[in-house]
């Protein structure tokens, strides 16, 4: 992989607290860049519509709560079609290229980005891109026309292809300037988006005219400052399907105990939503707050009062949840994939035989347990009406973007706005469900599930100050 990104943000700053954290353009670097006016003033679809062209100063808040007395606080670049456009239609070539896991939507992206690039401006020449970061030195590329992508949306997975690793920036680069591409639309999660930084860098230090546009994809909706990722919405109604299954296999033995396991390396939010919208789900684990199954306030305790009031339970259990206490009991190697991601243990497989275990150890109740483990089911399948329209905005405002010359940002949508997001900000941290926020304390009351952390919490507090007494003991009888 190549060096790391060490290009300056664009920050601009207006009055009473107003920051907006812009977007590079490609004439911060190719001086004297011809403009020309947007053909869409003379598309029979758009020349009606009332301010169609995005004013040049629009932005869009970060935080939307305010007080009297808040500075304007951090805006991004709204996004949407421009009067001036930097590329002509017949100089543009474009490429689209998937990375990282499946998601619902991925075909509908590639779609609207091919629609979007050829209805709209007029593009012609597009390319797909195989296999995802490798396939740019190492595949063949795939000509993409409206006709060859009309039905895709109503796929699962990407007609591209995907991968994880093979992130060479150089010889991607080299790829790109040597096919002539001039619009890149690399379409992938956090670590796809870490690499488009990359590419965007060594174009940029190449003083290239390629616009490298990110659209962010991950059904773990882990990608941070937007509202969430397409797919996501998909992904959870498909869960509501396995959670379904367990809840029927649960409630017709007597106690029985159906488990989920649902995607979710380190972000919880698809067992989050998924055990929100459902109901039947008795109890939700996530990465984000540990767990213990022993003891007072633990699993096992809180399992055993639910079957004896209700017969029967759901447990909901994220990917990434306890892996701590997996390691404990089985000898994990510390795996990681060709992207550099962490291999987790089976979690649900686990959880499964630890009730069991514990159950028959005890005596004092029998059980049934199913395990479902739906996980790859909840990527594949394709995306639902409100995330097709949700990938429909996301690809007309990438090719809005590049067209307009921006580079170096993600399409992305806050507080239900499309923006340019530069990449710094998108590629900084991971979104994770935050336990102090209303959401998690919504559930906790939705679920009525102990709050392990506050417990544990008080345990360990507890078992500290034992631990001092017991030091300070010791310390005096020294003396
Ligand atoms: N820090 C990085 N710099 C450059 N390239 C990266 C970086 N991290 C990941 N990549 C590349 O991005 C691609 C996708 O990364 P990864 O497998 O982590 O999936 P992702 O994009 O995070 O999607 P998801 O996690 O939702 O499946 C891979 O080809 C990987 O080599
Ligand atoms: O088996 P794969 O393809 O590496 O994907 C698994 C991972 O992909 C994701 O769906 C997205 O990162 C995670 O939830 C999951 O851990
Ligand atoms: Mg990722």
């Amino acid at each position: 992989m190549g060096s790391s990104p060490n290009s300056k943000p664009k920050i601009v700053r207006g009055s009473a607290g107003y920051v907006l954290e812009d977007v590079p353009h490609l004439s911060d670097y190719i001086p004297e860049l011809p403009a020309y006016s947007n053909p869409l003033q003379d598309h029979p679809a758009y020349s009606v519509v009332k301010q169609y062209f995005v004013h040049i100063d629009d932005s869009v808040p970060q935080k939307i709560i305010a007080n009297k007395d808040s500075p304007r606080g951090t805006h991004f670049r709204r996004a949407g079609p421009r009067q001036r456009v930097y590329f002509e239609p017949d100089e543009v070539q474009a490429a689209i290229v998937t990375c990282g896991g499946l998601c619902p939507g991925l075909n509908t992206v590639i779609r609207e980005l091919v629609c979007g690039l050829y209805h709209m401006y007029g593009v012609k020449k597009i390319l797909g891109i195989s296999g995802g970061y490798k396939g740019f030195y190492a595949h063949n590329t795939i000509p993409l026309t409206p006709k060859t992508v009309n039905d895709i949306h109503k796929r699962g997975g990407t007609i591209l292809g995907s991968s994880r690793g093979g992130h060479d920036t150089t010889k991607i680069v080299d790829s790109i300037q040597d096919r002539g591409i001039n619009q890149v639309y690399i379409i992938g999660g956090d670590g796809t988006q870490r690499g488009a930084y990359r590419i965007f860098e060594e174009i940029r230090k190449r003083g290239l005219k390629v616009a490298v546009v990110g659209i962010p994809k991950t059904i773990d909706n882990d990608i941070p400052v937007i509202d969430k990722s397409f797919g996501f919405d998909t992904a959870v109604e498909e869960a509501q399907r396995a959670i379904n299954a367990a809840h029927v296999e649960a409630e017709s033995v007597e106690n029985g105990i159906g488990v989920v396991k649902l995607m979710g390396r380190y972000s919880g939010f698809i067992a989050m939503y998924a055990t929100l919208a459902s109901r039947d789900v008795d109890c939700c684990l996530i990465p984000e707050t540990p767990f213990y199954l022993e003891g007072p306030g633990g699993l096992f305790e809180f399992a055993e009062k639910r079957l004896k009031e209700n017969g029967h339970m759901v447990i909901v259990i994220a990917e990434g949840a306890g892996q701590e206490l997996v390691s404990e009991s089985i000898q994990a190697m510390q795996k990681q994939d060709a992207s550099g991601n962490k291999l987790l243990q089976d979690v649900g497989l686990w959880i499964s035989q630890k009730l069991k275990d514990y159950f028959a150890n005890q005596k004092t109740m029998g059980i049934t347990l199913k395990y479902i483990d739906p996980t790859y089911m909840i990527r594949a399948v394709p995306s639902n009406a409100s995330d097709n329209v949700y990938c429909t905005l996301l690809a007309q405002s990438a090719v809005h973007g590049a067209m307009a010359g921006y580079t170096g940002f993600t399409s992305g949508l806050v507080h239900g706005r499309q923006t340019y997001i530069p990449f710094n900000r998108i590629t900084e941290g991971q979104n994770t469900v935050v336990i102090t926020d209303r959401m998690w304390a919504r559930l906790l009351s939705s679920t009525n599930q102990p709050s392990f952390l506050m417990a544990k919490t008080v345990i360990e507090e507890k078992k500290e100050e034992e631990e001092e007494e017991e030091e300070e003991a010791a310390a005096a009888s020294n003396q």
